[in-house]
């Protein structure tokens, strides 16, 4: 499971960025990533606190403006702070480090925010979505921070193979199960918002998670798209393994699916509406 990238950053002392980089802070070392972006945000309004490794005692704190970042690692770095428990914090500028992983820049992601924004929302209960097209039919979800999505599988009969999602704005965890065979198809569903009747603490399916950063596309296929539930944790915080995931006050996905014009002939009979 990747975390989101940022790290220190590389160029001269002189950089900056809105983004600090933060060491000897978080849960690890005490500190609850709430009461940490209470103490930051006295310097300008927050994007967020993430971790900024597996260690849980580095984080990241991004701010909107980098002016809030530099009057936070000049009144914060190297003294101690005595609403955070008295620690001496170490902060430098960190920088979101663009890989190869990215599906789309941090430009084409902000243009691409715009025009969902220009665009009117249709509101649902916890998020917001907004539909497009017919053939080739795709969907944009808002998700606001501790919002998520039932777990459901998209519809063997009416859509065909591959199914894209696209992540922007914030984090989210993505939650796999794998019930037992067919225990689902009575209540089954086009429908992301449909409601499983399992609990939470359910141990009667296998479940797998995968962290979707801001800017990375999500191919489902095969087994993982016909036989695997998905689901999005309603968590503002997501623990996967030992890492604390916090989610960003947004994410909003684009999902591509395309239509079926036959009946679904997956490998999965087992799970399939199409071949029951
Ligand atoms: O938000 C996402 O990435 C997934 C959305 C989804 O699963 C759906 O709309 O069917
Ligand atoms: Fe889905």
């Amino acid at each position: 499971m990747g975390l989101p990238r940022f790290g220190r950053p590389k160029g001269f002392e002189g950089d900056s960025s809105p983004n600090l980089y933060v060491a000897n802070c978080g849960p690890a070392v005490g500190l609850s990533y709430d009461s940490i972006a209470s103490v930051f945000s006295a310097f300008g309004e927050l994007k967020g606190v993430f971790a900024a490794d597996d260690s849980g005692a580095r984080v990241i704190v991004s701010y909107r403006d980098e002016s809030s970042a530099t009057a936070a690692l000049e009144a914060f770095d190297g003294h101690p702070c005595p609403d955070l428990g008295g620690r001496s914090l170490h902060i430098r500028y960190s920088v979101i480090q663009p890989t190869s992983q990215d599906f789309v820049s941090i430009k084409e992601e902000e243009e691409l925010l715009a025009a969902v924004d220009a665009r009117p929302w249709k509101s649902l209960s916890k998020r917001r979505v907004q539909h497009y097209g017919y053939e080739f039919c795709y969907e944009v979800n808002e998700y606001p921070t501790g919002v998520g999505l039932s777990p459901h599988v998209d519809t063997h009969s009416a859509f065909e193979g591959f199914i894209f999602s696209l992540s922007l704005a914030g984090p989210c965890i993505m939650e796999f199960r794998q019930y037992a065979e067919c225990a689902w198809l009575p209540n089954h569903t086009s429908s992301p918002s449909m409601k499983m009747q399992s609990p939470e603490d359910d141990k009667s399916f296998l479940r797998r998670a995968i962290y979707l950063p801001p800017r990375s596309m999500l191919l489902l296929s095969g087994e993982a798209r016909y036989a695997w539930h998905h689901y999005i944790p309603h968590h503002k915080i997501d623990l996967v393994k030992d890492s604390v995931i916090r989610r960003g006050s947004r994410r909003v996905s684009f999902t591509f699916r395309k239509v079926r014009t036959g009946p679904c002939q997956c490998e999965f009979p087992q799970y399939c509406d199409s071949q029951r």
